[in-house]
């Protein structure tokens, strides 16, 4: 954990409406530097809306979104943000150290051109990922696991000190998954937050040091080891007590 006392992330009491629904309501959560915490729940629980939502890319019914400490509108810069793979535009004719570029927008701005230390962020980006050598490659003749690396590897340029992961490892192999868990935790280890949504339930127990079990509003939230009362588990998946999912969380004998 950090020495400081500033958490990362601070979102108090926020609620989101979307389509004229209520979407998610009265979100408390604060994530300080070192946690790597798992966004647990079920299909239409708010996880994306929730990350949305701390990105400012929805509006809030009401509550406030802080990052180090200051109203996010004015912090975004620290926000690294890697969407769902499938939500990129992959057939845009661009190699992959530009699409790493573009992570850098925020701080180069429109219409100034990179310098040396926008050119370094990449290349350490690409470094960490393992995509260094495939930099000049179009990103459309990527594989899915390349893809990924390559959008990690665009929110790191920002050199964030929140990363938001929508569902990271969907899709992926073996060795790709193990790779990002790897560098995930030890991005938490550094100086970095990392929230990460993910339906890998049993991945989330074992390498995220905090899960926050969501339905709407917050379930729960802790270290793995204390989210051991099934009825926390069966009332953020609306399961019943028999499902065989409890028995694979090593939460019922
Ligand atoms: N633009 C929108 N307009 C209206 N409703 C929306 C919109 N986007 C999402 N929703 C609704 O908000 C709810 C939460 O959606 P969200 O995508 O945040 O869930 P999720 O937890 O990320 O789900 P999944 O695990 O399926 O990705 C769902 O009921 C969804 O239908």
């Amino acid at each position: 954990m950090s020495e400081s006392s500033t958490p990362a992330l601070t979102v108090s009491d926020l609620t989101v409406h979307l389509g004229g629904r209520r979407v998610l309501h009265d979100i408390d959560l604060s994530i300080e530097t070192g946690e790597f915490v798992g966004l647990i729940g079920p299909n239409g629980a708010g996880k994306t809306t929730l990350l949305r939502a701390i990105l400012g890319l929805t509006r809030l019914q009401s509550g406030r979104v802080a990052v180090d400490g200051t109203d996010a509108s004015q912090n975004r810069s620290l926000i690294g943000y890697v969407p769902q793979r499938h939500e990129f535009a992959w057939d845009f004719p661009i190699s992959v150290e530009d699409v790493v570029m573009t992570g850098r927008v925020r701080r180069i701005g429109w219409l100034r051109r990179p310098g040396l230390v926008d050119f370094d962020a990449v290349a350490e980006a690409l470094e960490r990922v393992h995509m260094d050598h495939l930099r000049t490659r179009p990103v459309g003749e990527l594989s899915g696991g390349q893809r990924q690396r390559v959008l990690v590897a665009r929110a790191l340029a920002l050199r964030p000190r929140l990363l938001l992961l929508d569902e990271p490892f969907t899709g992926l192999d073996m060795p790709t998954q193990e790779l990002l868990i790897d560098l995930f935790r030890e991005l938490s280890a550094e100086d970095k937050a990392v929230l990460m949504t993910t339906h890998d339930l049993v991945g989330a127990l074992h390498e995220c040091s905090r899960l926050c079990l969501i339905n709407r509003a917050i379930v729960a939230d802790g270290p793995p080891a204390a989210l051991d009362d099934p009825a926390v588990w069966m009332r953020t998946f609306d399961v019943k007590a028999t499902n065989p999912l409890l028995k694979t969380l090593g939460v019922v004998a």
